[in-house]
Parts: structure tokens; sequence; C-alpha cells
């Protein structure tokens, strides 16, 4: 009796190892299909450095609408159609709500952004405040301001064509400022524009995977991300008083409301909220290409390239909302949304879907799916027939999903149609001719980062 308890008890620790081992082993064996993994490496050598979006998008014909791909370790599902996305980021938005923790961002304090941030009570207090001051019915007091700003870039313009994408940030620049803080942009050198431009570049480069610098240059960034953060904010709670700062803008409608009373974690998170606003609207990369610079220069490019369907846009200005969202759709600004991460092992149609794991959505394919839009690489706003349903099949994917679905949506839309009516209902669009008279057409590429 002594000795078979001890046996007893090996035997079941033996057992339950195993089960743990074989279970773990048929879970790894049955994620979802993807590209071949090596031991250690896994596919790291498949993922390309740029347009990961078309590889992803190849991928969708051989292994399917989910992919597993595994990145020395760490697990990427990437998702080729719009109806897996709602299914996992949509419904499923308590476990996929999170985002990947990107170390050099956490360095120069990006994480403190909502756009960031993980799954938080943090994320969650400025969540609240963005999308209740950007609601669709909330943002209309700001298209007078949008409508001015359009203007305003057709004025500019028409004096000189050849400014086109300086010109159209500085416009976007000076609506975000005004709408965040109250601040009017005097001109390009603007302190609070140059500085949040360059924070944003930096930021860009702080999130782009594999970046690692130097603790100087680290320190240098972090230095800029913060006073680009709380200089306007400093600037709109120090001016309220004095009228200087232009009304109704997002920080003084909770400065306003809270009075002296905002407790320190309060404040905080209303001045990275107002950040994160201020990120939207500003943006990166080469530090010319918001998501709104971004969409209105593809808008530019598309009628210069379909001059029939600009007439007809012109013919009647109401149907410029048929060109709004085939800019979305040709062109996504975010190709591959913004990935968000899965924080419990899921399931989904028999394939295991480990914690953990970095979820891509790959929004340019399922803006191009030939099965969904046939000739997807043309622009025919006329795809649509007019019925709103399928034109917000496409602003919903590119606004994003679930619960990190771009709050400031409404918003977006309402600066990006203030600029397209505008500019259709005053000019005509035409490539430029070189001494012969001949058109030269604009040799566009469009860049690979998080915002192309
Ligand atoms: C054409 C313009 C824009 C596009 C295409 C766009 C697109 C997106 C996308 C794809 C995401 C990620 C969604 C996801 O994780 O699934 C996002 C998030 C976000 N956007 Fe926008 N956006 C635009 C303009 C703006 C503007 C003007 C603002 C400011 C009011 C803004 C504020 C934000 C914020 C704060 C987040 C983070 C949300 C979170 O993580 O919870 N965006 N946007």
């Amino acid at each position: 009796m002594s000795g078979s308890v001890p046996t007893a008890i090996l035997v079941a620790a033996v057992i339950s190892a195993g089960y743990l081992f074989w279970k773990s082993a048929v879970r790894k064996n049955n994620v979802p299909p993807g590209p071949h993994r090596w031991p250690l490496i896994g596919s790291v050598l498949e993922i390309p450095q740029t347009y990961q979006w078309v590889t992803f998008s190849k991928w969708a014909k051989t292994y399917g609408s989910i992919v597993y791909v595994d990145a020395l370790g760490q697990p990427i599902i990437v998702i080729n159609s719009a109806k897996v996305a709602s299914d996992l980021l949509d419904k499923r938005g308590s476990i996929y709500s999170d985002r990947p923790i990107l170390m050099m961002a956490a360095l120069c304090g990006g994480t403190n952004s909502f756009v960031l941030q993980s799954y938080s009570e943090s994320w969650r207090q400025q969540r609240k405040i963005v999308a209740q001051a950007f609601t669709s019915a909330a943002v209309r007091r700001y298209y007078p301001l949008q409508e001015t700003e359009a203007r305003k870039l057709v004025h500019g313009l028409i004096d000189d064509p050849s400014t086109l994408a300086r010109q159209t940030q500085l416009r976007i620049g000076a609506i975000i400022l005004r709408v965040a803080y109250g601040h009017y942009v005097t001109g390009e050198n603007d302190p609070f524009l140059t500085t949040g431009l360059t924070s944003m570049e930096y930021f860009s480069k702080a999130t782009t995977p594999g970046t690692l610098t130097g603790d100087t240059i680290t320190k240098q960034w972090r230095k800029i991300v913060m006073r680009a953060t709380w200089d306007p904010y400093l600037w709109c709670k120090k001016n309220l008083a004095t009228g200087t700062v232009l009304l109704p803008n997002f920080c003084a409608q909770y400065l306003a409301a809270e009075d002296v009373k905002m407790s320190e974690e309060q404040e905080e998170n209303l001045v990275w909220a107002a950040a994160s606003v201020m990120g939207g609207g500003l943006d990166t990369a080469s530090s010319i290409r918001a998501y709104n610079t971004s969409s209105i220069l593809t808008f530019f490019l598309a009628m210069i390239l379909n001059p029939s369907v600009q007439r007809k846009a012109q013919e009647e200005i109401d149907r410029v909302i048929g060109p709004d969202p085939e800019v979305f759709r040709w062109q996504p600004a975010a190709p591959l949304g913004m990935a968000h991460s899965l924080s419990q092992d899921d399931v989904y149609d028999g394939m295991h879907l480990p914690k953990g794991s970095v979820v891509i959505p790959n929004v340019w394919h399922m803006l191009h799916d030939p099965e969904v839009y046939p000739n997807p690489m043309e622009f025919d706003p006329d795809r649509y027939q007019g019925l709103d349903s399928e034109m917000d099949k496409v602003t919903d994917i590119n606004f994003g999903f679930g619960r990190r679905a771009c709050p400031g949506k409404s918003f977006a839309e309402g600066t990006f149609f203030a600029v397209v009516s505008t500019v259709l209902a005053t000019c005509e669009i035409s490539p430029i001719q070189d001494t012969e008279g001949n058109t030269v057409l604009p040799d566009i590429s469009y860049t690979s980062g998080t915002i192309s």
C-alpha cells in the first residue's frame, strides 16, 4: 500500500504532463494555415519589409481568409475577409481589443496615448471622452470650420497648384489644432504644428516594428513627444479665460465642465486623449500624409486620372458622396488598419488562435477582393449604384474594427466631404502639360508605412 501511493502520483503526473504536451501540440498543429514555419524563426523570412498587404493578399489565394504567421515565435493572424474581421474583432471585441506592446513607443512615452494603449481603464476613460466629443451629431458644430479651411485650400491651390501636398497638410493641421485646442494656426511655421508633426514622425518611427535607437535619441524623441502633447494643452488651459482660445474645442469642453475639480489622473487622461485627436488628424510617416491628408491626395490623383468621373460629380454636386467611399476603397489610407492583440486563447471555425497573437486586418485585400469589387484597381464610384448600404461597407472597413474602431470617423468624413465638394464645385483638376503641350500624368507611388 505504502509504495503504491507515490507510484500513483508519479503516474498521474506523467499522464497529465503528457496530456498537456499533447494538447499544446494539437493546438500548434491546429492553427490556421499559413506559410511554412521553420524551427525557431518560424515564417519570418516570408514577411516582406514593405507593402506587406500585397503579399498578405496573395496569401489569401493560397491559405484563405485567415492566415497564421509565426514571426520568431510571435504569432500573427492576418485577416483577409470583412466577415472574419467582423466575427472576431467586432463580435468578440472583449478579447480582441488589446494592442501589441511596442517597446520603442513605450520608451518614447507614446503608450500613454490611447491609440496604442492596452485595453485598460485609462484607455476606456480616454476613449469615452473622445467618443462623446466626436459623435456624428457633435461634429456638425465643426462643419463651418471645415468648409472655411477647404475654401482656403482652394484659394491657395488656385494661386499655386504645385503646393498641393504642403497646403493640404497645412489645412488639415489647422483644422485639427483648432478643434483639439482652440488654437488658430497662422502658417506652416506655427510652433504647435511643427512640433506636432515632428512628434508624429518620431512616433511613427518608434512604432515601426524592429526600430531600435540609442539612449540619447530615445530621450530626444521622448522630449518632443512630451512637448507636442503638453504645450498646446497648457496653452489652452492658461488662455481659456483670456478669450484667445477659439471655441468650441475638445479640451475647453472638458476644462470648462470640470473647472478646477479635475483630478491629476483625469487631467492626464484629457491631455493624452487630446494628443490622440491631434495625432489622428495630423500624422506621420513622411510627416506629410495624415489619414485625412492621404485620402485627400488620393482624391486629387483619382480626379486627374478619371476626368469623366470628375465631370459627373461636378454635374451634380450631391454625387460627391460617391467618389468619397471610392477614394477610401481604391487607396485605403491605412492598408493594414491598426493591429489588435488577442488577450485570450480563442477558437474560430475549428482553428486555434493563440493568446497574445497580433491580429492584422488586411484592409487592402478586403477592399480589393475581385469577388466583392470587380476590377478592383479601377476607380469607379458607380460600383455602389448610389446605395448607402454598399458605401457604408467600405467606410466601416476603412475606419477599423470593434471597440478600437476610429472614434474620429464622423469628423474625418466631414473634413473630407468639405474638401471634396468645395474643390469639385470650384476647380477643374487636371494634369500638367509639358512645354510641347503633352499631358504629363503624375508619377505616384504610395508609401509603405502604417499610413500609406
Ligand atoms: C481619413 C481619416 C482617418 C482614417 C482613415 C482613420 C482610420 C483609423 C483606423 C484604421 C484606426 C484603427 C482602428 C482599429 O484599431 O481597428 C484608427 C484609430 C484611431 N483614430 Fe482614426 N482615422 C482617421 C482620422 C482620425 C481623426 C481625424 C481622429 C481625431 C479625431 C482620429 C482618431 C483616432 C484615434 C484616437 C484612434 C485610436 C482608437 C483606439 O485605439 O481605441 N482618427 N483610425
